[in-house]
């Protein structure tokens, strides 16, 4: 797997033997060195424990509040631990393969996945579960995430059966395939046709110019032998708009493209390893022909004549795949979150710097106000984001079922939610994937404490599935205040409501949060209507255009606030175990009030508090802070993550992680040889020409 040099002597994980360096030179860590025997002894060994035991809370029944039931925390333990003990579902080397090799990882993965799922018969539950702990994007994502949902979706019942078995038994795998190199955001431009031919009751495919080239669908570029295709439906020679078609693309029989159908993969992505696993594709189409059974048709459908005939549904179901993975990215927003804080957790305790006394141990860094004012409201947001997360997986089913019943009274406030959330919480989390690097100093650097990687995987969901600000401006179109927009209604009161927080306790009533929360979403959306309203004298859509910009921020408070009510309501019900509920309420009002602290600007400018309640909101951040200080490591082990789905030696479980750094760096394919590839045609000539200037003078 990895080169090694025609003319360097090789070394497998040997210490410090580089011909260069005498034994007097070593490091006195080295010298005592026993090797790696030496270093599994003392991987035995619990440096976390102390933190451990400082707990007031039963970790137990927390694991059971944040996997949401007994049962969840059941499968999931014995999913990631049936991933961990598989030799195929290593990931350890993975950022150091070429884009080859990782992606027949990835294709070997898949089916050892697969194999291990039909073996063991394993539930949906778990089969999704076993591959989110093999924890490598793939085209199996897009097949069960997109492709299976949007013909569920989209697809009358005759056409479910007969797609969906073969999907469901891999004898095709399908992706999604919408956006295209010149659209992606704005899905009513897409160029690919479908023109209706009624001679031989066939649709005919096409990309017309090269911006109507498909670009990106993940599983395209080489593992899909169908896809959905979202093209324009052109018949009668009018021209319908977007609708969604069953392309096959490859062969059966031996993978290649079927005639009139180009396609590839659209080259390296940001980062080593990361998204690279997944092969986003280019497809074009030459006038391909599919029968017209091959049209999704729940919504709409097109006569063996030609007519088109439109359900009496609103056309937006169209959308319905992109608002299930919208919700489901919101319960993943938390996954990665608290896998990150996970790791800059457990390090944050383990690493130590200043502060020795009388040669006495130095502090452990967890211990600086700082690193805890950075640290803990990730910690609050990760439990938020999960809460809510469950809160838009019960809306999303809620509006499912209405929408079976033919009640689409609610899908306006689910596109809303989902988007608004979808937003919000992944740019909040590939930020703070980001800031737990930093709280990791150095060593959060490298791949192995997993950061890197983590964050390189994850910062694409900020843009797919709809860029961030793209869906954040969907909000603000000013429906009729229900659902999560009730609170709209109250109108008269929260224009002028006063805050009656007198000390820094009261911040801590819900109350209190609630109603400045509200007021200042409320009145950010009514400054930003009659600013539109100032701005366009004639056209709405221009002042709309005009303070964009201020729409956004008005649309992430509406959000916040739905966050921050959502783990209200959580903290409100009944929650069994010893201190689980109190260190949630603790939680709870951390993330409040840091959004508080954060956006103070808004709070005041809007006038829903006072610069002294403002600061009365931080003094209780701090104290809140010293509470889950004692906490925060089993906090994070409440999150029930294998040291194998962490994938960091920042982040192991044990908390040994200097001789684990040390042992990871033997393994860069750097260090299989002592000597470097190049040093005899690029150092030493170097060295040597210098020794010879030096030796004339
Ligand atoms: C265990 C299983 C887990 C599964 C998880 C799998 C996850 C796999 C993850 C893999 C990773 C990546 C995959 C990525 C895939 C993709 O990216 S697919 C492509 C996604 N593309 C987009 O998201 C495009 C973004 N653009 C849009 O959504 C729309 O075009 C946009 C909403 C921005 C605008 O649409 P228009 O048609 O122009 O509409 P507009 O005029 O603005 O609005 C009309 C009207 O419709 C309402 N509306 C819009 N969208 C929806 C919707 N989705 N649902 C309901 N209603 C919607 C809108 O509010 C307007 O309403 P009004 O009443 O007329 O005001
Ligand atoms: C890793 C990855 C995987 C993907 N997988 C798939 C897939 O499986 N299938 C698929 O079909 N697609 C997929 N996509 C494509 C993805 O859905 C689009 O890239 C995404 O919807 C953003 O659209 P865009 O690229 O056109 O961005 P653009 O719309 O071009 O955005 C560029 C900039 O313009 C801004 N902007 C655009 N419109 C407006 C506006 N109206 N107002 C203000 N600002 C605006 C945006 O905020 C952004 O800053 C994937 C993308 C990525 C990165």
């Amino acid at each position: 797997m990895w080169r090694g040099g025609s003319n360097t002597r090789t070394c497998k994980r040997r210490f410090f033997s580089s011909p260069t360096r005498s034994r007097h030179h070593r490091p006195p860590y080295m010298l005592h060195s026993r090797g790696s025997q030496h270093l599994k002894a003392m991987a035995e060994v619990d440096h976390l424990a102390a933190e451990r035991a400082t707990a007031r809370f039963d970790v137990e029944e927390m694991k059971v509040a944040w996997a949401g039931s007994r049962h969840a925390v059941h499968v999931a333990d014995r999913m990631a631990r049936l991933v961990a003990s598989d030799p195929v579902f290593r990931k350890d080397n993975r950022t150091m393969l070429s884009r080859k090799e990782l992606f027949k990882d990835t294709l070997r993965k898949a089916a050892h996945a697969w194999k291990r799922i039909v073996e063991l018969r394993l539930t949906e539950e778990e089969a999704d579960l076993l591959r989110q702990y093999v924890d490598q994007p793939g085209y199996v994502d897009l097949h069960w995430g997109m492709f299976v949902p949007a013909i569920k979706g989209q697809g009358t019942e005759e056409q479910q059966h007969k797609w969906l078995p073969l999907a469901y038994k891999f004898q095709i795998i399908g992706c999604y395939a919408q956006t295209e190199l010149g659209h992606g955001s704005n899905v009513q431009g897409l160029e690919t046709t479908a023109t209706f031919d009624p001679k031989t009751d066939e649709f005919v495919i096409h990309s017309p110019t090269l911006t109507s080239s498909k670009w990106w669908p993940g599983g395209l570029g080489k593992a899909s032998t169908h896809a959905v295709v979202y093209a324009r439906l052109i018949t009668e020679g009018k021209d319908y708009g977007i609708h969604g078609f069953i392309v096959q693309l490859r062969s059966l029989e031996d993978h290649s493209p079927l005639p009139g159908v180009t396609l590839g993969d659209i080259g390296g992505k940001f980062g080593s390893g990361a998204y690279n696993s997944m092969d986003n594709g280019v497809l074009r189409f030459d006038h391909v022909r599919i029968p017209r059974d091959q049209m999704l048709m729940r919504l709409s459908q097109v006569t063996r004549e030609g007519k088109y005939v439109h359900s009496n549904v609103p056309k937006q179901l169209l959308y319905g795949t992109m608002v299930y993975v919208r919700q489901s990215i919101v319960a993943d927003a938390s996954k990665a979150l608290s896998r990150a804080v996970c790791i800059a957790v457990r390090y944050s305790a383990v690493r130590k710097q200043f502060g020795s006394q009388d040669g006495g141990p130095e502090t452990q860094v967890l211990n600086y106000k700082t690193q805890q004012s950075r640290l803990f409201p990730l910690l609050a947001s990760a439990y938020a984001f999960r809460f809510v997360g469950d809160w838009l997986n019960w809306l999303y089913t809620d509006v499912t079922q209405k929408l079976e019943a033919k009640d689409f009274s609610t899908l306006q406030e689910a596109h809303a939610c989902t988007a608004g959330l979808k937003a919000v919480t992944t740019s909040v989390t590939a930020d703070a994937i980001e800031e737990c690097r930093k709280l990791c100093g150095g060593h959060g650097y490298l791949n192995s404490s997993g950061l890197p990687e983590l964050f390189a995987v994850y910062v694409p969901a900020c843009t797919y599935e709809g860029d961030n600000v793209v869906l954040l401006l969907q909000l603000a179109s000013g429906k009729q205040p229900v659902g999560t927009m009730a609170y709209m209604g109250k109108v008269q009161y929260l224009m002028q409501c006063k805050s009656a927080v007198s000390s820094a306790e009261d911040w801590l009533n819900p109350d209190a949060i609630q109603e400045a929360f509200e007021a200042r979403a409320l009145r950010m959306a009514v400054n930003c209507a009659q600013n539109i309203s100032q701005a366009a004298s004639q056209e709405e859509a221009a002042g709309f255009y005009e303070r964009s910009p201020d729409l956004l921020e008005a649309a992430v408070a509406h959000i916040q606030l739905i966050i921050v009510t959502k783990f209200i309501e959580k903290v409100h019900q009944e929650i069994p175990g010893h201190g689980v509920k109190e260190q949630l309420q603790a939680l709870c009002n951390v993330y409040a009030l840091y959004i508080l602290h954060k956006h103070l600007g808004d709070f005041l400018a809007t006038g829903c508090i006072t610069p002294r309640q403002g600061a009365l909101a931080n003094e209780q951040l701090g104290k809140l802070y010293a509470q889950v200080r004692p906490n925060a490591v089993a906090l994070v082990d409440a999150f029930n993550y294998t040291d194998h789905y962490l994938g960091s030696v920042l982040g192991r479980y044990d908390g040994d992680v200097y001789p684990a750094l040390y042992e990871e760096a033997w393994k860069d394919p750097l260090n299989e040889t002592v000597v470097p590839e190049g040093y005899h045609e690029y150092l030493r000539p170097l060295i040597k020409q210098q020794q010879l200037k030096l030796s004339r003078l």
